[in-house]
């Protein structure tokens, strides 16, 4: 049972601001069909069905990273699963948006401009604090009411989750309705069995923090991706380094150094760190090389087939398995292999398991892997494993703080 209002409580025909999280891959300034666009528009779709006029609000990247791109490419990957014209404005809260708003009628689907292009919109503040945003106070007069549909993104106390719910009538959307469900019945579970967690990925700052926090429940995490680097490197490695133009360790490590190593300590024995790591030789093969032979050279791009085959040896005999974060760049074949391999064996087991991410929920997508092989394929990352540890979701509290 749900503690929110949902779609179903919404009177037809209304003028419906809806937050939804299509935050993609983007490949050669290309962005990425995912998963989550299929099931946003399944929202979109009851919606329309109800004779409401759209206007969705998203967000793609972080100012400063080459993944903060504009949303039109978004619109019409919208528009070809919805099978529907989905109207795009470069704007967020300006004349244009305000003016392309206006303009909706019934069945109308808008997509407004990236939201994180606002200044106001990042900074983690308290809901009352985002509802008195410029953004907020300029958006939310021309609405009926707001939809939050981006589960995926309510563990951020951003303007556009938190700031909307507190001066308007909120309702969750199908995606955040069944997300919610679904996460919060698998953390209620018990299992009769090891249980592991897959833990990899780009983001140490929602991924260390789960070994603590998961410890009663998870037996054993298998780590890899730039965060299992990162372990490696607090066990005294030489990998983990921003070396050859990465970019993505050096200011993680700074921030993360005390934690990384007081979880090594602690948790040692539930820890498993990759001992072979896969990289690009000079005429750009797939090489793997021992982790204990390593000392600083080129970025690595994948864990070995010998670490890969331990992590699926490990989740085959798991009773659940867990995954959050990918083991390598699997977007590039040469370095697909280590989740790949991991995916597979877990889509093989009868074991119950959760593949989640944004990114990383697109394996599945990409490799052939059957959807209906997981029990639930989430497309939350952080937001998921934040909820499987108990912690509330601040998108959460402010539709349940409207019921
Ligand atoms: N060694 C690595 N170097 C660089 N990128 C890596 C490495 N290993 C994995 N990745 C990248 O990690 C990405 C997936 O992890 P990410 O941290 O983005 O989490 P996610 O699964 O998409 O969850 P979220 O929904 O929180 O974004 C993949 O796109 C993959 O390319
Ligand atoms: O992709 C995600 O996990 C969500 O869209 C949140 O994005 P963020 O990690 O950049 O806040």
């Amino acid at each position: 049972m749900t503690t929110f209002q949902t779609i179903d409580d919404l009177e037809p025909g209304r003028r419906l601001l809806v937050r939804i999280d299509v935050n993609a891959a983007v490949e050669d300034g290309i962005v990425q069909d995912s998963r989550r666009f299929a099931r946003h528009a399944e929202t979109i779709r009851e919606l329309l069905a109800d004779d409401h006029a759209v206007a969705l609000l998203a967000h793609q990247g972080r100012p400063g990273r080459d993944t903060f791109v504009s949303l039109e490419g978004h619109a019409e990957i919208l528009a070809d699963h919805l099978d529907h014209p989905v109207a795009f404005v470069a704007d967020t809260a300006g004349e244009d948006a305000l003016a392309a708003i206006e303009d909706l009628e019934s069945g109308d689907v808008l997509l407004l401009g990236n939201v994180r292009m606002c200044d106001e919109e990042l900074p983690e503040e308290e809901p009352d604090v985002k509802a008195e945003t410029a953004l907020v106070r300029t958006l939310a007069p021309a609405f009926d009411a707001y939809v939050g549909d981006a589960y995926s993104a309510a563990h951020r106390s951003h303007a556009s989750i938190v700031g909307f719910p507190r001066v308007m009538d909120a309702y969750a959307g199908r995606v955040m309705e069944r997300e919610y469900t679904a996460i919060t019945a698998v953390r209620e579970r018990e299992f009769d069995g090891p249980v592991t967690m897959v833990l990899g990925g780009t983001k140490a700052e929602d991924t260390i923090p789960i070994v603590e926090r998961l410890d009663d429940t998870v037996d054993r995490f298998c780590l890899g991706g730039v965060v299992g680097e990162l372990f490696l490197r607090a066990d005294g490695h030489d990998v983990g380094y921003d070396v050859a133009g990465s970019s993505r360790f050096d200011h993680q490590w700074e921030t993360h150094r005390d934690d990384l190593e007081r979880i090594l300590d602690a948790y040692r024995d539930e820890l498993f760190l990759p001992t072979d790591l896969a990289d690009e030789d000079g005429d750009g093969n797939r090489r793997e090389v021992p982790v204990d032979g390593i000392r600083k050279s080129q970025p690595f791009l994948d864990v070995g087939s010998e670490t890969a085959d331990r992590y699926a040896d490990l989740a085959s005999d798991s009773a659940a398995v867990f995954v959050k974060g990918a083991l390598g760049v699997f977007e590039d074949e040469r370095f697909a292999d280590g989740t790949v391999t991991v995916v597979s064996a877990i889509a093989e087991s009868d074991c119950f398991s959760v593949v989640g991410g944004g990114d990383t929920a697109r394996v599945v997508e990409l490799y052939d892997v059957d959807e209906d092989d997981f029990s639930r394929v989430t497309i939350a990352g952080g937001a998921y494993v934040r909820a499987l540890t108990g912690e509330p979701l601040v998108g959460i509290d402010v539709l349940e703080d409207q019921h």
